[in-house]
This record gives structure tokens, C-alpha cells and sequence, in this order.
């Protein structure tokens, strides 16, 4: 008998295997990452000789036909000759200019589908380099540069800051220009500004007006516009602005499909952790996020700046903080790249089915629960159910997810329903959702040392609901970002 020949596996075995699977699977994740890396390699050094044609095909080899034929489809109906410029704004952070080839290379790409994306770069490290150099010791207030106002040093940072923002424009445009990918350096008269605050920064620029018609004739003239963030005052006199700053506006001008920062690190980090943030959703995480002790300096005048900007556009705006390398997969792919910042939903917590509206209420329950579509019960039965004692009821504003949890006087709560739709799961609302019953109120989910625990029966209710959406919990994370894809261009 068969089972009498196979030795039972002793725990030590079971673990080596899970390892050597575990590792397997690194190595194929590994193997996977290396492929897709060689890919957009390949797609980048062929650019120089390569029609549009062509470089379509290459694209597909970073994703699906269907993915980028969609993705391109919408990007080349976004401009056309009387708003050429809706594409997309790319602010390049300075230490993205360290690693100019591989920008002008995913640039040309993108040049050679038809797509004009609009850039703007910074210059802050390039700057910092110099001043330093010559003594002078660079002062940020709030993630701004103190644009000298010392009367006895003189203009000096900025005379510095033009001179080396300039050399970094035209160093960007002939990278380009050796591509064979034409392209005009922008550095005056998009930005009119007035000071911001001359006795606390200087000459640093509050932007009050973006003239686009330069950026608009470059286009329409075949090149790429490359713009400085420099402004001038209404009399002439030039300021420096913060490049994201610079971008925000620009994107609220134009208000493109796609608004993208380039950094170094291809995304933002958290602080303690040091994990990739994949998604963040400002509504909902953006005062938690700012009272970060490690969200400071730039990366909190990042945030700040980019929530400004995404308050200002429809809802469905977001923007990727990736790598130059990242590029071609952030913009034809559904898994997209690096972080993506939009807006999200706001979560609810109502204590009365008529809060939420009761025919919202019915709807979610009549399609999504489970003992309802088995036919076990009517929808007016778990509403009945419900109502019997206290209950608290957690989603999202789309009812994307509905959580309920009943807590009966003097007993532990207990999670009764855990409802997502399909968008709910891809779009990490399920984990939102999730996160905001275990903080409660009420106290749901304390062990008998009164530390917070995951309830077993939340756990199984949410697995099962992730299963009947056709997920796997283990692939919540992945999915997380392909759902963003899709929640935000409504593609
Ligand atoms: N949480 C973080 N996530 C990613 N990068 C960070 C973070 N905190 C600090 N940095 C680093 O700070 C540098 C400067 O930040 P910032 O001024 O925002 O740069 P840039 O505008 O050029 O992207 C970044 O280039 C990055 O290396
Ligand atoms: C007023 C102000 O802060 N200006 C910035 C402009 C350049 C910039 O923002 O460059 P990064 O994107 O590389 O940081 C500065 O002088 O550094």
C-alpha cells in the first residue's frame, strides 16, 4: 500500500521544504524580475533605430497586448492639436539627473509612440554640490531653499541655483537631442510668480499664473518641452520655486492623464519600516501620514504639495512616485509601478441601517451576501437578524466593502459580516475597512488581556468573501495596485 511505503514527514523535513519552496519561489520571482528588467532594456537600447510600430510590439513584452493597446489607445486620444499638452506632466526630482541615460532612453520611448509627455525637472542636489563647495551651507525652511536674501551675500544662491538649474535643462534636452528625440528647454515665461515670503525665504516664487502656450507651441512644433523651475516676479525679477511645487501647478493647469514624479528611490518609503508604500489613499491616511515623525523636509512638502493638487482635480487624478526605469510599466501596465498616491474614499461608521440608507443596505446585501445568495436566507431575514442587538456597520462611501459588527451588551463583538464587491478587493478598500473595525469603537476585538487580537470569525469571514471574489488573501497586496489602476483612469 502506498501510503505504508511513504515515511511519514518529520517536522523538520516539512520546514526545509517549505523552505527550498520558499526559496524556489524567490528565485523564480528573482528570474521573473530580471526578464522583465531585460525586456525594458531591450526596448530602451533599441529606441534609436526603431519605428513606432515596433517599439508597440517591445512594449508588449512588459505587459499584455490588451493592457498597453488600451493604455495607448487612451494616452494618444488625450492630445490633440488644440490641447496637446494633457498627456502627462513628469517632474524629475535632481538625483534622478545622476542617471541621465536611463531617462532620456524611457523619454525617447515615449516620444517615439507620439506620446509628449511635459518635464520638469528640479536640481536641488546638483545646487546643494556647488553652494557647499563654495561655503555657503544650505538652509531649507519646511522643505524650501532660503533663496539668499542676505544683503551682504547677495543674490548669490540664486545667481548659483540659475546658472546650475540652466546647465541641468540643457544637459536633459541634448541627452534627448543625442536620441534622435527633439526637444526644446522651457526656462522662462511658463511660471509668473510673486514672493512667497521675502523675509522668511528670500527669493523664492508663490506661482500665480501658468502660460501653457509655450509648452503648447514646443508640442505642436514636435519636441518635447523641458521646463526649469524658475518663475519671474510681474517685474522680472526671477525666483526659485520647489520643483514639486512647480509640477502641482502645472498639473493643475493642464490637468493631465497622468501626473508622475520621478525620484532615485522609484516610490516612497516608510520611514520605520523601510517598506515600499504601494498605495496611499489621502483621504484616509494623509493626517495619520503628516504626523509621522520620519514624513518631514521634502517628502512631507511632497505630500502636502501633491494632496493640494489632488483635492483640485476629479477624483479619479492620482499620482506615481517611480523610477525613470519604471516608466513604461507605471504607463502601460494595470500593476503599475512604485507608489501611487490618490485620493481614495472616505470610510463610514453608522450605527442605524437608515444613516446608511437602507436600500443601499439591501442592494449590497441582496448581491453580495453569501447566506442570501445560497437561497439559506431572504435579505429581509439578515436585516431582522441584524436588528436583534446593538451593531456597528464599517465601509467605504461606494459600499465597497461593508463590514457589520454586532456587539451585544456585556459580551465581545463579534464581526458578522464582512461584504466586499470585486473593485473592493482589488482596490485594498477590503484592508482599509478591515483596519478600521480592529480600531473600533466599540472595543471589538480585545483578548482577555485586553490586547487587541483579530477576531478568528473576522478572519474567516474575510477570507471567505476575498475567496468568493476570486482572490486569494495572499494576493491582496498584488492585486492592491492593479485595482488602483483600474479604480483611477476609469480605463
Ligand atoms: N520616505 C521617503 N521615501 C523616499 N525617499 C525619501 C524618503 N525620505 C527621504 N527621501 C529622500 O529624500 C530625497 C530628497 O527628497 P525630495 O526633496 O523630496 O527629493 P525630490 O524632490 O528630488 O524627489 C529623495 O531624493 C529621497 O532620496
Ligand atoms: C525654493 C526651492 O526649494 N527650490 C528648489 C528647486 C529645485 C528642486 O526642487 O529640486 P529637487 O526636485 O531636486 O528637490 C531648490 O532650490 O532646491
Amino acid at each position: 500500500m502506498l501510503a505504508a511505503r511513504v515515511p511519514a514527514l518529520s517536522g523538520r523535513v516539512v520546514a526545509k521544504r517549505a523552505a527550498l519552496v520558499a526559496g524556489q519561489r524567490r528565485v523564480a520571482i528573482g528570474a521573473a524580475r530580471r526578464v522583465q528588467a531585460a525586456a525594458v532594456r531591450s526596448i530602451q537600447t533599441n529606441i534609436a533605430q526603431t519605428d513606432r510600430d515596433t517599439i508597440t510590439r517591445l512594449l508588449y513584452s512588459i505587459g499584455t497586448k490588451r493592457e498597453v493597446e488600451r493604455y495607448l489607445r487612451i494616452f494618444s486620444s488625450s492630445s490633440n492639436p488644440s490641447h496637446p499638452a494633457k498627456f502627462a506632466v513628469i517632474k524629475v526630482g535632481g538625483a534622478v539627473l545622476e542617471e541621465l541615460d536611463e531617462l532620456a532612453l524611457s523619454l525617447s520611448f515615449l516620444y517615439r509612440v507620439g506620446l509628449y509627455p511635459i518635464i520638469l525637472h528640479g536640481a536641488g542636489p546638483q545646487l546643494n554640490d556647488i553652494i557647499e563647495s563654495e561655503g555657503i551651507v544650505p538652509d531649507y525652511i519646511d522643505g524650501i531653499r532660503v533663496t539668499e536674501n542676505d544683503p551682504k551675500l547677495d543674490a548669490k544662491t540664486l545667481q548659483i541655483a540659475r546658472k546650475v538649474f540652466l546647465e541641468e535643462n540643457l544637459k536633459i534636452v541634448s541627452a534627448l537631442e543625442k536620441l534622435g528625440t527633439r526637444a526644446r528647454p522651457i526656462t522662462s515665461g511658463v511660471f509668473t510668480a510673486d514672493y512667497l515670503d521675502k523675509d522668511k525665504y528670500g527669493l523664492v516664487g508663490k506661482i500665480t499664473r501658468v502660460d501653457k502656450r509655450p509648452l503648447e507651441a514646443s508640442i505642436r512644433a514636435g519636441a518635447l518641452p523641458i521646463l526649469t523651475s524658475l518663475a519671474e516676479s510681474p517685474a522680472g525679477q526671477i525666483l526659485n520655486v520647489n520643483a514639486d511645487i512647480a509640477a502641482g501647478e502645472l498639473a493643475k493647469e493642464l490637468e493631465p492623464l497622468k501626473i508622475v514624479y520621478l525620484n532615485e528611490k522609484g516610490g516612497l518609503f516608510h520611514g520605520v519600516t523601510g517598506e515600499k508604500l504601494d498605495v496611499i489613499n489621502l483621504d484616509e491616511e494623509y493626517n495619520d501620514l503628516m504626523k509621522q515623525s520620519w514624513v518631514k523636509y521634502g517628502t512631507k512638502l511632497k505630500l502636502r504639495e501633491i494632496k493640494e493638487l489632488l483635492d483640485h482635480l476629479p477624483r479619479s487624478s492620482s499620482v506615481a512616485i517611480i523610477s525613470a526605469s519604471s516608466l513604461q510599466k507605471e504607463l502601460f501596465t494595470d500593476s503599475g509601478a512604485g507608489t501611487l498616491i490618490r485620493r481614495g474614499y472616505k470610510l463610514f461608521k453608522h450605527d442605524s441601517i437608515e444613516t446608511l440608507g437602507a436600500d443601499r443596505l439591501r442592494q449590497v446585501i441582496r448581491d453580495r451576501d453569501p447566506d442570501v445568495l445560497s437561497g439559506y436566507l431572504t435579505v429581509t431575514e439578515v436585516l431582522n437578524n441584524l436588528q436583534r442587538t446593538p451593531f456597528t456597520i464599517y465601509g467605504d462611501e461606494p459600499l465597497d466593502v461593508i463590514a457589520i459588527v454586532s456587539h451585544p451588551e456585556g459580551e465581545i463583538p463579534v464581526m458578522t459580516k464582512f461584504l466586499s464587491s470585486r473593485a473592493g478587493v482589488l482596490n485594498n478598500v477590503v484592508d482599509n475597512v478591515f483596519n478600521a473595525v480592529k480600531k473600533g469603537p466599540p472595543p471589538a476585538l480585545l483578548d482577555r488581556a485586553g490586547g487587541r487580537r483579530e477576531p478568528r470569525v473576522a478572519l474567516r469571514a474575510r477570507r471567505r468573501q476575498l475567496h468568493a471574489c476570486g482572490q486569494e488573501p495572499v494576493l491582496v497586496r498584488r492585486a492592491r495596485r492593479q485595482g488602483g489602476r483600474e479604480g483611477r483612469a476609469g480605463l
